[in-house]
This record gives structure tokens, sequence and C-alpha cells, in this order.
């Protein structure tokens, strides 16, 4: 089965847009002085109702950073985070993204990922027929070959899941399985993290990984984030809860409200909004 074909981990597919060329390229790029993520008044409406849902979200995540965006339910978080892989759901009706220096928003899906941005979906979802080992040894020899490196064969890609299955504390038999066909909600949220660890990123995005864990998930899915974390590269995470926020401790929370990021502050804005919710911290500042 040719990786295009599994899509990566997204489990969605190119949307039918023909693929227009970049517009700009920054060459300096892999500088760390150039952002690693950059949204300037990003807005986006669903193709189906043609109702706006983004209205001018602003950026930027350098490397080595973790952002955390919370926000009432219906804010827009997940919209957000699937505008930025490519969800053809979602339409940019303005703004701009750049990711490494180049315009995502001409990437397709699949070049998004190939390129280092991986997103863990809410609600993974199932690939019936295609192994988790399958999966995951395709999807990483595409992204080798992208960043220029060899192939894998059969028995280094074997010790090497291996590996990665120690870090999240996940047993052997889950490469067997199909992806996520039969998970309970907490294994499919460990396997996207397995995911992660597989495949490496420049920028994860993490949308409520944290929902439907219990307490030994949580901490194992957190220190295996913390493991993946380098100064090289950075976290985008979603949640409404504290509890992964002590764990991963980002350097930036934000609130989101009405499709837009509202406020900015650090871990100690939690402790206001835990205290008196969110409308307080969702006056644009
Ligand atoms: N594909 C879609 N079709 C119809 N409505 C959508 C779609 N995607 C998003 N919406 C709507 O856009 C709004 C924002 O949704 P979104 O999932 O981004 O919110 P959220 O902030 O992530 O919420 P939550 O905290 O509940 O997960 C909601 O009103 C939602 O119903």
């Amino acid at each position: 089965m040719a990786v295009s074909s599994l899509s990566l981990p997204f489990h969605f597919r190119s949307s039918p847009k023909s693929h227009t060329r970049r517009k700009f390229v920054f060459f300096a790029a892999a500088s760390s002085d150039v952002p690693l993520l950059q949204v300037n008044d990003l807005r986006a409406k669903i193709v189906e109702s043609n109702a706006e849902i983004l209205r001018g979200v602003n950026l930027t995540i350098n490397r080595g950073e973790i952002h955390a965006i919370m926000g009432k339910n219906g804010s827009g978080k997940s919209t957000f985070a699937k505008v930025l892989v490519g969800h053809p759901d979602y339409e940019v009706t303005s703004g701009s993204v750049v990711f490494k220096g180049e315009n995502l928003l001409e990437m397709e899906p699949e070049e998004r990922a190939l390129e280092g941005l991986f997103m863990s979906f809410q609600s993974p979802v199932a690939i019936p027929g295609v192994s988790n080992d399958q999966f995951l040894v395709m999807a990483y020899n595409a992204r080798r070959k992208k960043l220029g490196l060899p192939e894998l064969g059969p028995l280094e890609c074997f010790s090497y899941l291996m590996e990665k299955l120690q870090l999240v504390n996940m047993k052997p038999d889950f490469l067997n399985r199909n992806v996520n066909e039969g998970f309970s909600g907490g294994e499919r949220k460990r396997n996207e993290i397995l995911q992660l660890a597989v495949l490496g990123a420049d920028l994860a995005i993490l949308d409520e990984i944290d929902s439907g864990l219990d307490v030994d998930a949580l901490r194992d899915v957190a220190s295996a984030v913390n493991k993946i974390l380098t100064p090289e590269n950075s976290l985008l995470m979603i949640t409404h809860y504290r509890r992964i926020l002590d764990l991963l401790k980002p350097s930036h929370v934000h609130v989101m409200d009405n499709g837009k990021i509202a406020r900015t502050g650090d871990l100690s804005m939690v402790d206001a909004i835990e205290a008196d919710g969110y409308e307080p911290v969702s006056v644009l500042t």
C-alpha cells in the first residue's frame, strides 16, 4: 500500500483543490531566530455552511516552546488546530500561516505532515485492515525519505518501534492490531503519542490528549511527551484541565474566545481561570 493512500497520521486526504506554488520562502527558516510557526490574522470558515469560526487568530511559536490553548467549549480551539493541518472541512478566508519559513496554507495535508507538523485528534479514528506496525513503518519511512535519510529495513524498524513502545509504556501486541481498531479511548490516546514518538515532529499539536485518560495513563503520556521534546521542537496543546499543564509546564497559556486568542499569559493565569471561569480573562487585550 502506498503511503499516500494511508495519508500519514492525519486520517484524511488532500483537498481536491489544485496545488498552487508557495508564494514565499524564507531561506533563513532553519535559523532559531525565525519563529517555527507564525500565524497572522487567520480567518477560516466551515466549507459546508460558510459559518466563520476563526476570526483573526494571531500566534507565534518559537522552537523549544510549549504553548497551551484553553477556552470555552465551541470557542474554536479544535478548528484552529485542524485548519493548521489542512482539514478539508474548513477554508481559510484570510490571514497567513508560516511554518519553518514556508507558507503552510499552500501545502497539502500530507506535505504538512512530512514537513514535521503532527496532530493528535480529540477522537482518533480507526483504520480497518491496516496494522499499527505497517502504518507506523510506512509513515516513518516516508518522513525519513523527506529528510533525506535512507529507509529503515524490517529489522531496524522493529527495534526502533520497540524502543518507542517502551517510551509510551504500550504492550508490543498493539503493533499487530489494526490502527485504533477496538482500542479503548485511553489506548487510542496512547497510540497517538506512539505515532508522535515514532515520526518525530517540529511542531506537535495535541488536541485534548488528556481527556479520558486515567491518572497513570496521563502520567505515561506526559512523561513520553517530555522525552520527545527538545530545544528544537515545540508543542501546542489544547486542554481544559490543569493536571496536564502541571506535568508539561507550558511557557505560554492562551485563552481562545469566539475564534480569537483573547489573552496570553503563563501558568499562573490557569489559577484565575479555575477560580473565576473564562469570563474575566476572555477580554481582548
Ligand atoms: N465541521 C464542522 N461542522 C459544523 N460545525 C462545526 C464544524 N467544526 C466546528 N464547528 C463548530 O465550530 C465551533 C467551534 O468548534 P471547535 O470544535 O473548534 O470548538 P472547541 O473550542 O474545540 O470546543 P471544545 O472545547 O468543546 O472541544 C462550534 O460551534 C462547532 O460546532
